[in-house]
């Protein structure tokens, strides 16, 4: 890898905003350079004026006035209901806005009106909004307004909880349509807290007529984390997870928990709103931010699309004070100057929440090198490599060689390995008593070069051989050899399940088994000769003549391979190594890998549904392809942490993609993973070849498994989260894993994870059970994988009375012993006490047309 001086890394960009409620000047080229003067990027507008809004309170002001009360229809309908429009909001006229459409206006984020409610009880007061709101989104539009930020849904109406939310939602839909080059901010708060949804003199909400209301019954209402979140999904569910549908996130003083974090995290937060209440103090008297809002602010700014930081309620922007006098369009103001008093301190800072922020980007801890490795990749989905069918290009090969641990790892494992075989003293194949090492689908020869570095660190003799099917790479294979291994290695062009094994001289007599520096005489082979740089591996005899001498085929005492997907066995690595699991010495020999597992947990991921749903116009198989994607927008919904509050929570497990130790307080909860199967080489359990079949029947590569996964808060699945985890030999482990991948190969770049996704996503439950079916299929010529899941509610039975225990929550990968039970998992984490209601189940997904061809 290049090096990498983590002081030069520049970090996220920070791009920060100002808004103020009620911005009372036209923006123009003028203003916007002074809004860059001052530090800031951009600033927000509201769309229409006070007078506006005045003039629709007169309006219904007056119509209530007139109104007699609402009558019923035969069939219960009021008659002042939507189907009967009662009041038509007029069009804007000049003093209804300040907007103007000129050079700024693309550098402005518009602010539709908070007053509205789209969501009232209240037909007349719903229909009102939603005409104010539509009015509001066309002059933008018409303006050129590139960005739009609209407030949230209210939630609560008296007894009435997220009723409207449907209407708003359909409200949204209708302004996507209205303004379609507009980006759309729906401004959120992190909870559902209705201590904060208070109204304000002039909102709309309080006119909704009682007669629409239901009785408030006494209870206060209590702050539902997920609440908010509910409303957002609503919201994008109704408008198709559309593009252009995006979250403004207002951070509240106090953060919620983890799990709440981690849940916007998920989602395509593309605006953080900081208010100046959410600032503490610190000693000297200025404006700083606590560390789990740092931490929470770090994690956003690693996101592929950073949010935009817009400061709330912290003061003008200096130079643009509001003036009494709108239309005076010389509003930049005289105050550049400050006061006397401000003027007598001697570092007068007119923005210091501004200044905070900056110094906050500066202090952003440098990129990790899996999050340097993966800039552009984040969410990004490729389909997997099929290189058994394919050649991979240089490039492809350039791109694993930076991984900076694989192939470390590897070279330990080898080391290891040949240290254990001579202090073992184990016979070798080799009539010199040489340790055969081969590396089979050697691409470009990383693996080789470090087969031979331990071989000379543990002081053991190799005879080595590669393998490569791929001609292109055997060229520069051949080339390696000339200019680096001086030679030393036996090159072979074949696929590896054609090799018949290592050419070696034939003995004259048979020889003794031996340890290593003696040989292990392979029973009536004939050993002569020394072998040659190339060998032709199409030779179908045991023995061959060469150069006069007797030739024949021996075993290989370590295999080497690295032919693993990013689910373990998606690029068929048990199937290649089958097919040269007799060349392997059958009393010592080994594979490097040992063993690998597949392992997998259910996420919510919004972005990567979005756009397989947008894909499938044009790729009906998109929804049922296994996509490898370096996962950084989604949320966990199985964890195995306890709720931890945001404020005071500890650095709670490991994570892909950690921003920095400084950072922990935001460390989200850990995702319970799951092993699906595992695979262990050389396999001594290769059922015969059935004589009543021409092909090799590849059955006993087939796996199922079937995985119960708790999830303690309400959410969506869109899919499944894949991972594996491999023992190369002994202690010496790679894992990509999220749970154990920092203990056992932190830093390993070389795969992202996998993701299995669904075609329609499920609703879970609070302390609802999500399970998941999952097959790995052949038909002997290709291999696929099949999934479905199932969403369950947990009903306590008589019985149980106690709230659900997360019982079956695991901090590490299962231990090889538990793996051999493993098909029972998930019966064995079945909640006693509690019954089990299927509440969504999704459809057979197949990756039969994708399959990776043997
Ligand atoms: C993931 S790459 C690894 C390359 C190299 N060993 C490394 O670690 O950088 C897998 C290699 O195995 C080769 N390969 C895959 N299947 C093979 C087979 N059946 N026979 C021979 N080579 C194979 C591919 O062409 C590719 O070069």
């Amino acid at each position: 890898m290049e090096s990498y001086n983590p002081s030069e890394d520049p970090g996220p960009a920070f791009c920060v905003g100002h808004h103020e409620h009620n911005r009372l000047i036209t923006v123009t080229p003028r203003v916007i350079q002074n809004v860059h003067e001052s530090n800031y990027d951009m600033m927000t507008v509201p769309i229409t004026t006070s007078h506006f809004h005045s003039r629709v309170l007169g309006l219904l002001s007056s119509y209530l006035a007139n109104l007699q009360s609402p009558t019923s229809d035969v069939v219960g309908t009021m008659a002042t209901s939507q189907n009967t429009r009662p009041l038509v909001v007029p069009p804007l006229s000049k003093a209804d806005s300040y907007l103007t459409p000129n050079d700024a206006t693309s550098q402005l984020v518009g602010v539709t009106s908070s007053w509205i409610d789209l969501c009232s009880p209240d037909p007349l007061i719903a229909d009102m909004s939603r005409q104010v709101l539509m009015l509001e989104v066309a002059y933008a539009a018409f303006c050129g307004i590139g960005y739009l930020l609209i407030p949230g849904p209210k939630l609560h109406h008296g007894a009435l909880h997220s009723e409207g939310v449907i209407y708003y939602a359909r409200a949204i839909q209708d302004a996507l349509d209205l303004g379609p080059y507009i980006q759309f901010y729906i401004w959120q708060q992190m909870v559902d807290n209705p201590e904060v949804e208070v109204d304000t003199m002039g909102d709309l909400a309080p006119l909704a007529r009682a007669e629409y209301l239901v009785p408030d019954n006494g209870d206060t209402p209590k702050v539902d984390p997920f609440g908010s979140w509910d409303a957002w999904d609503s919201i994008r569910k109704t408008c198709k997870y559309h593009t252009r549908l995006t979250v403004a996130l207002a951070l509240p003083k106090q953060l919620p928990s983890l799990f709440v974090q981690s849940r916007w995290h998920s989602e395509p937060v593309r605006l953080l709103t900081i208010d100046g209440s959410t600032f503490l103090k610190n000693q000297k008297g200025y404006p700083v931010l606590s560390k789990s809002h740092q931490g929470l602010i770090a994690k956003m700014m690693r996101l592929r699309t950073a949010p935009w930081i817009i400061l709330c309620g912290v003061g003008p922007i200096p130079g643009l004070e509001n003036v009494e006098d709108p239309d005076n369009q010389a509003s930049l103001s005289g105050s550049d100057y400050p006061s006397l008093s401000q003027a007598g301190k001697k570092h007068y800072d007119p923005t210091p929440h501004l200044s905070y922020i900056r110094n906050l980007q500066q202090r952003q801890p440098p990129r990790t090198a899996i999050e340097r490795f993966g800039v552009g990749y984040q969410d990004y989905l490729q389909a997997p490599l099929q290189p058994l069918t394919v050649n991979l290009e240089s490039i492809t090969y350039e791109v694993f060689e930076k991984d900076p641990i694989k192939y470390e790892w590897y070279e330990k494992a080898i080391c290891k390995a040949l240290r254990d075989w001579a202090d073992q003293k184990k016979a070798t194949s080799h009539p010199d008593g040489k340790v055969i090492v081969a590396v089979v689908g050697a691409g470009r020869g990383p693996l080789v070069t470090r087969a031979l570095k331990a071989s000379a660190d543990a002081g053991v003799e190799i005879d080595l051989w590669a393998v490569e099917k791929n001609q292109n790479a055997f060229v520069l294979l051949q080339r390696h050899n000339d200019t680096i291994w001086g030679g030393k290695v036996t090159l072979v062009q074949s696929d590896m399940r054609s090799w018949k094994g290592p050419l070696v001289r034939q003995q004259p007599t048979t020889a003794a088994t031996g340890p290593v520096g003696e040989s292990l005489g392979i029973e009536s082979s004939l050993l002569v000769s020394s072998k040659k740089g190339q060998h032709d591996p199409g030779r179908p005899s045991e023995t061959s003549e060469l150069q006069g001498s007797a030739m024949c085929h021996t075993h290989v005492d370590i295999l080497v391979s690295e032919l693993l997907g990013s689910f373990a066995d998606n690029e068929l690595s048990p199937e290649c190594l089958d097919g040269v699991n007799d060349v392997i010495n059958p009393v010592h020999g080994i594979s490097i890998p040992a063993s690998y597992s597949a392992h997998f947990t259910p996420v919510s991921a919004p972005k990567l549904h979005a756009d397989i749903v947008h894909q499938t116009v044009s790729n009906p198989a998109a929804p049922e392809t296994p996509y490898v994607v370096m996962l950084h927008a989604i949320d966990f919904l199985s964890t195995t942490d306890a709720a931890v509050s945001g404020e005071n929570s500890a650095n709670n497990g490991n994570r892909a993609s950690t921003p920095s130790a400084s950072f922990s307080t935001t460390e989200f909860p850990s995702p319970f993973v799951q092993t699906a199967w595992s695979f262990s080489h050389p396999n001594r359990h290769i059922p015969p070849q059935s004589p009543m079949q021409s092909t090799i029947s590849n059955a006993h590569n087939v796996r199922q498994t079937r995985l119960a996964f708790p999830a303690q808060n309400r959410g969506v699945c869109h899919g499944l989260a894949g991972y594996f985890e491999t023992v190369l030999y002994g202690d010496v482990e790679l894992s990509t894993n999220p749970v154990t991948m920092d203990a056992k190969s932190a830093n390993m770049i070389s795969w992202f994870p996998i993701y299995f996704p669904l075609k329609t996503p499920l609703s879970v439950p609070e302390n609802g059970e999500i399970v998941a079916t999952m097959y790995r299929q052949t038909d002997d010529r290709k291999v696929w994988y099949e999934w479905m899941v199932e969403v369950y509610a947990l009903e306590p039975t008589a019985a149980s009375v106690k709230a659900i225990p997360v019982s079956y929550a695991r901090a590490g990968s299962p231990s090889a012993e538990s793996l051999k039970t493993k098909e029972n998992t998930a019966k064995k984490v079945h909640r006693t006490g509690y019954r089990r209601v299927r509440v969504g189940m999704s459809d057979l997904h197949s990756s039969i047309k994708d399959g990776c061809l043997m």
